[in-house]
């Protein structure tokens, strides 16, 4: 699903509003996500820390449950925006990607501020499964939601 560019902005706007509601006590980096479903709507999310720091849920994966829980099992990611508060480069970790690949449709996007170093130069957008190629997935059961 394609999108336009006026749907890429508002999804780049969401996300960096949904890292405003970030909980980052530890390593102050705020993270927002936004994903374009394909009904077109748009479904944010922030990371949540925790003291036990492995528990840390990061913004893209939180959008993503959010997605499911609001919408069902069925949802299918068009688009996920990432931006961060810090005006760092960031893309979606290795986890992130794994979660994703489940939703996401063959052609999806990511829209995410890269740069090197520290400093963001600008924001990429880049097909999802050039990010994650050869995912690991497997086969569903019959009984489970195709
Ligand atoms: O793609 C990423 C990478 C990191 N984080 C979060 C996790 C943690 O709270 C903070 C620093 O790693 O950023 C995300 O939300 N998304
Ligand atoms: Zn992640």
């Amino acid at each position: 699903m394609s999108l336009t560019s006026e749907e890429a902005q508002r999804l780049q706007q969401a996300a960096t509003q949904a890292a405003e509601n970030a909980y980052a006590p530890y390593s102050n980096f705020r993270v927002g996500a936004a994903i374009l479903l394909d009904d077109r709507s748009i479904v944010t999310g922030c990371n949540v820390e925790n003291a036990s720091f492995g528990l840390t849920i990061c913004a893209e994966r939180s959008a993503m449950v959010r997605a499911v829980s609001e919408k069902g099992p069925h949802v299918r990611v068009a688009a996920i925006a990432i931006d961060n508060l810090n005006g760092a480069p960031s893309s979606p970790c290795g986890a992130c990607r794994q979660v994703l690949s489940e939703f996401a449709q063959e052609d999806a996007m990511v829209f995410f501020p890269t740069g090197s170093g520290n400093a963001v130069s600008g924001m990429e957008n880049r097909p999802f499964f050039d990010l994650f190629p050869f995912s690991f997935a497997l086969a569903k059961s019959p009984s489970e939601p195709s």
